[in-house]
This record gives structure tokens, sequence and C-alpha cells, in this order.
């Protein structure tokens, strides 16, 4: 895997940087996001052309290892959710999350077919499903297909599941199994690139070999050097740290960048959905999981910027398809049912059109170009298709659905942006309704994916900012709290033993009010005290003026007296008065 270490800079991703290998910048992808999502929203959410998918999820075994009854059979392999799933309610469980939900229909078969050509079939997906506009007659892959070609026998072609009830969200698929097909796609099926040790080491051409020559064991073996080097380099820092972060992946030719870019931001994809509708396995609630987010996509910018990258991808297979699907090119989508076939249409000629409203988006006429490119045409094709058979290892139900769809939907955006060339030739895309509908919906999970990337953005930011404001608050605690408290009342509350002891926000209250009190008692004795000084005072000066012709007489008497004695030549006696100010204590 391209990125197992969190980049250095988490904030790498800024609004008007251009996404790596795409025209367009965050910004005006996001911008077109929410032009484009209500339509979308509207055409795979309320026609039956676009909720309900032919998929073949139970008739096909993993072609690269034992995989049981579409489990791995290996007790490795195991689903593994929480340390014992016995704890948690049965419809919480990995194996019922991960089932289908709602009523399936088969495909008919060709004999089926050439008795009864375009009758709905019955009681499959229920009375409201208008079966003639999801049933499809016609579905052979030509050598232009990164799908895996079909098996021709009646029974391989699958069963008609709707895709409104079955969501791509939280299954508890993990562990063994779930890493032991990413292993495979990254390891095995992606070019091998110089910043891939083990792949290297392992020198395989899968393309040579063909695409179902694949050695698993090889894999295993691989990731056990994998880990060796990592305990190496845990020893010694200094040993290169050869794969892991984005910047190497920017030396490899544009052909191979891109075939990185799709996978791993499909898998970007998968996990925005289930860290978004996520099942907390101890409450039972479905709700976003921001530390899902985090750990997975956030301090993993350059999953996040491949997803948007995939984005701009299928964006600008949408719009190059648009005029194809018009009226005058008479692509049915009904059959037989003029009404819904034409609201059909007309809800996915609003959804192509705003795509193609941001004109420069992706450049698929650089690809297979120059160096080593017109080369890489066939393996490209080849290793696409390998990973599509993958999806036949998933061990889910669910999961295998969302990864087939999602697989025929990235393999039809590339038909589409490097099989049909407009300007040379222009030519009707032969596209049958199980990529029509993989397209759109691929297109879809993308649109919902980048709205919830945002909003978990919004979530930690949030977050960031609370954490801040709440050391701010307990750095100016330390400073203010301590004699605060040291002037609290002595008469402290202890509640009796039976009752609930109160909650921290309930003694704040308590306290509140309590200084409250405190400080309006004390302003009132001060006011008490203030003013009987004032009456002392009062008193005081009013007793002085009283006294005063009196106190005036004694001094005269005295003074007279010690002139008398001046004037017989006798010791004068000191004098028995002096200007004096009032004293506090005399108030
Ligand atoms: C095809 C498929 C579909 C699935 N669908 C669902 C589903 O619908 N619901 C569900 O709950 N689970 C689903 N799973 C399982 C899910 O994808 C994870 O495998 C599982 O949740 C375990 O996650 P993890 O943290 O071990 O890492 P994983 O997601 O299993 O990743 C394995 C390793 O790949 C690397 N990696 C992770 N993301 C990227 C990326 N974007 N780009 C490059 N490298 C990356 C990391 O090194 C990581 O350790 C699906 C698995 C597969 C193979």
């Amino acid at each position: 895997q391209n990125s197992e270490r969190p980049s250095q800079d988490a904030c790498a991703i800024s609004p008007k940087a251009i996404v790596s290998d795409a025209c367009a910048s965050y910004s005006t992808l996001e911008r077109l996001n929410r032009n484009v999502k209500p339509a979308l929203d509207d055409l795979t959410q309320t026609t039956d052309f676009f909720s309900h998918y032919r998929v073949n999820l139970f008739h096909k075994k993993c072609p690269f290892w034992d995989d049981g009854n579409g489990m791995c059979g290996n007790i490795a392999c195991a689903v593994e959710t929480l340390d014992n799933e016995d704890d948690i309610p049965p419809v919480w469980r990995a194996s019922e999350l991960g089932k289908l939900e709602g009523p399936r229909a088969r495909h008919p078969g060709k004999t089926v077919q050439k008795e009864e050509p375009q009758r709905p079939l019955r009681g499959g997906l229920g009375a409201d499903v208008g079966e003639s506009c999801v049933v499809e007659y016609d579905d052979e892959c030509d050598e232009r297909d990164y799908c895996v070609p079909e098996d021709e026998s009646a029974t391989s072609k699958g069963d008609y599941v709707s895709l409104l009830r079955n969501p791509e969200r939280f299954t508890g698929y993990t562990g063994v199994g779930a890493k032991q097909v990413w292993d495979a796609i990254y390891r095995e099926n992606c070019f091998q690139r110089s910043s891939f040790p083990h792949s290297a080491a392992l020198g395989h051409d899968t393309a040579a070999k063909g695409p179902a020559a694949m050695d698993f064991r090889a894999v295993i073996e691989a990731a056990g050097r994998q880990q060796a080097l990592e305990q190496q380099r845990q020893q010694n820092p200094l040993t290169p740290f050869v794969a892991q972060t984005g910047l190497e992946l920017e030396d490899e030719c544009l052909e191979k960048r891109v075939f990185y870019r799709v996978i791993s931001g499909m898998h970007a994809s998968i996990s925005t959905h289930l860290c978004w509708d996520f099942l907390n396995q101890t409450t039972g609630q479905w709700q976003p999981n921001l530390d899902c987010y985090v750990s997975r996509l956030h301090k993993f910018p350059d999953r996040i910027s491949n997803l948007y990258f995939n984005y701009a991808l299928v964006t600008r297979a949408v719009a190059k398809l648009g005029p194809y699907l018009s009226e005058q090119q008479d692509y049915t989508f009904c059959l037989g049912d003029a009404a819904q076939d034409a609201e059909t249409r007309t809800k996915v000629l609003a959804v192509t059109e705003k795509a193609a409203s941001v004109p420069q988006i992706f450049d698929e006429s650089l690809m297979f170009k120059n160096g080593e490119g017109p080369s890489l045409k066939e393996d490209f094709r080849n290793r696409f298709r390998n990973v599509s058979r993958l999806m036949d290892c998933v061990g889910c139900d669910k999961c295998r659905l969302w990864g087939k769809l999602q697989t025929a939907g990235y393999g039809t955006a590339l038909k589409v942006l490097f099989e049909f060339d407009n300007n040379v030739k222009p030519q009707v895309p032969v596209l049958k309704r199980t990529e029509l509908v993989a397209l759109f919906n691929t297109y879809a999970r993308l649109s919902s994916s980048m709205e919830a990337i945002q909003k978990f953005r919004d979530m930690v930011m949030q977050a960031e900012a609370a954490e801040k404001s709440e050391e701010r608050l307990r750095e100016a605690g330390e400073a203010h709290v301590i004699p605060d408290q040291a002037k609290k009342p002595q008469h402290a509350i202890v509640p009796k033993s039976s009752e609930a002891a109160p909650s921290e926000a309930e003694d704040e209250a308590f306290e509140e009010s309590e200084s409250f009190e405190d400080r309006s008692r004390t302003i009132k004795a001060e006011f008490d005290e203030e003013l009987g000084r004032v009456i002392k005072a009062f008193k005081y000066v009013l007793k002085s003026w009283i006294n005063f012709p009196v106190t005036l007489w004694h001094i005269i008497l005295s003074e007279l007296e010690r002139f008398w004695q001046y004037y017989l030549g006798l010791p004068v006696s000191p004098r028995s008065w002096a200007f004096d100010p009032p004293h506090v204590d005399e108030l």
C-alpha cells in the first residue's frame, strides 16, 4: 500500500490546490458536486433502471484462493469484529450486517429470453418495480471491456438486487479476510513500482502469466518480507522507507499513477461510507464515527486526494457519455414503457449536463500516448479485470455487491475514456445496462463520499476548536479558580450517602448561587457599616459645634490666667488645650 504511514502534513489538502493528475482544484470539485449531487441522487434513488443492479454474487468462486462458501476457507480468514461477537445482539453481528436484503429476481437465461422476448420477470423485485426497466437481455462483453466477461451459462448471470435496500455501509467485515483482498489488489495488481520492495522482489508479472495465474502464496511471503523490513526500519530509522508516502508515486508514469489512484480512491470511498454510516455495536446506533474517519482518511491526505481524483475521472466519463444517451441516439432505458423511459432519460441528462459544466476536469487524451504509455494499455486493462475478479474473494455479500458494482463502474468509466474517441470517429458506445447502472452509481458513491468528507472535516475542526477553548479555560481557571475557592463559604453541603452525588454541572450551579448570596450579603454589611460611620461623624461634628462656645470660653480663661502669671513674674503654666483632628476611635 502506498500510504501506510500518516502523512506528515495532514492539512496538505488546500481548497485551491489542483488535485494531482486531474485538471481541477478541490474547491472546484466540491462546488461541482454540490451542483450535481441532487440530480444524481434523484437518478439513482428514484428510477427503477438505476436503483437495481444485476450481479452474480453467489455462483462464482474466488479464482485465487480457496474461499469455502464465499468466505475464506482458512480459519485465519474468519471475519473478526469484536473480541467476542457473542456479547452483541445477533442482528448487529457482521454475518447479519453483511447479508443482502429485499427481494431479488433471477436473470432470465438465454433459452427463456428466446422464448419470451421482453417479458417482465414475475415474482421478483416487487409489485412497484417496473421490471421492464430492470431486466437486461443483451449482455455480452466485447474485447474493449475492463470488466470480467461473464460465464455464458444461464445460472451465472446473477440476480437483480435493489441497491436502495442494501446501502453501502459498515458491515463489520474486517480482519485477515478483508486484508487478504486489499493486499492482493495492491501488491499483485497495481503496477510494480520501485517503491514496492516486496513486489519488485517477487518479480511477478501478472499480465505475462495471465490474470488468473496470480500466486497468492507469494503475496503472503511478500507480506512476511514487508513485516521484516518494518522491524528492520524500527531498529534502524535510517533504513529507507521505500513505499509508503505519496511522493514516490509522482515518479511513476501517468498511466501507472492513474491505475493506483483509481484503486486507492475506491478504497478511500468505501472507508468513508463505512465510517459515515457506522454501527456502534454496543448501543445499536447507526451514526458517523469520527475516530474511524481520522484514523483511515484524515491522517492520509493522499487517500482523500485519490478519491477526489476519481471524482474528476468519473465526472469526465459521465460528461463524455451524455450526448450518446440523448433521445437522438435512441438509447432505450425501459423497454415497452415510454413514460418511464422518457423520465429516466431526462434524469440521466440532468446529471450528464451538470457533469459537463466544468469543461477541463481530466484530460484522458494524455494517457497511453508518450514513453511507455502505448504499450501499457493492454496491461492496464488486464490488471483492472484482475481486480474485478478479486471481488469474488470478498467474504461479505454486501461488500461484494458494492465492490463488484464499483469496479464495474470504474471499468466503464475507463472504457468510455479510453475506448471511445468521439473526436476521431464518432460512434455509439456499446454499453450494457449493467455498465450504465454501475457507472452512475459509482459516481453517486463518490459524490456522497465527498459530501461526507466535508462534514467529517468540519467535525474535526469543531472538535479541535472545542479542545482549544477547553485548554484556554483550564489555563484561565488555574489563575482564578484557587482564590475563588479560598473565598468559598465553609458551609459546604454534603449529599447524604443515599442520594446521588451531584453532577459537576450541578456543583458549578450551586457554587455560583452560593457566591452570589455571599456577595450580596457583604455589600449590605459594608453599606450598613459605612452609614453607621457617617452618622457617627455627623453626631461628632454637631456635638463639637454645640460645645464650641463653652470650649472657647475655657480657652480664653486659661490664656488670661497664663498672661497674669507672666505679668506678675510667676512661672507660666503649660497650655491646657491644643488643635487636634478628631480620631476615628472617637467617632
Ligand atoms: C472490496 C471490499 C469492499 C468492502 N466493503 C465494505 C463495506 O461495504 N463495509 C464494511 O464495513 N467493510 C467493507 N470492507 C472492509 C473494509 O474495507 C476494511 O477492510 C475493514 O474495515 C478493515 O479495515 P482496516 O482498518 O483493517 O484497513 P483496510 O481498509 O482493510 O486497509 C488495509 C490496508 O490498506 C491500506 N489502505 C487503507 N486505505 C487505503 C487507501 N485509500 N489507499 C491506499 N492504501 C490504503 C492501509 O495500509 C491499510 O492498513 C470491504 C473490503 C473489501 C476488500
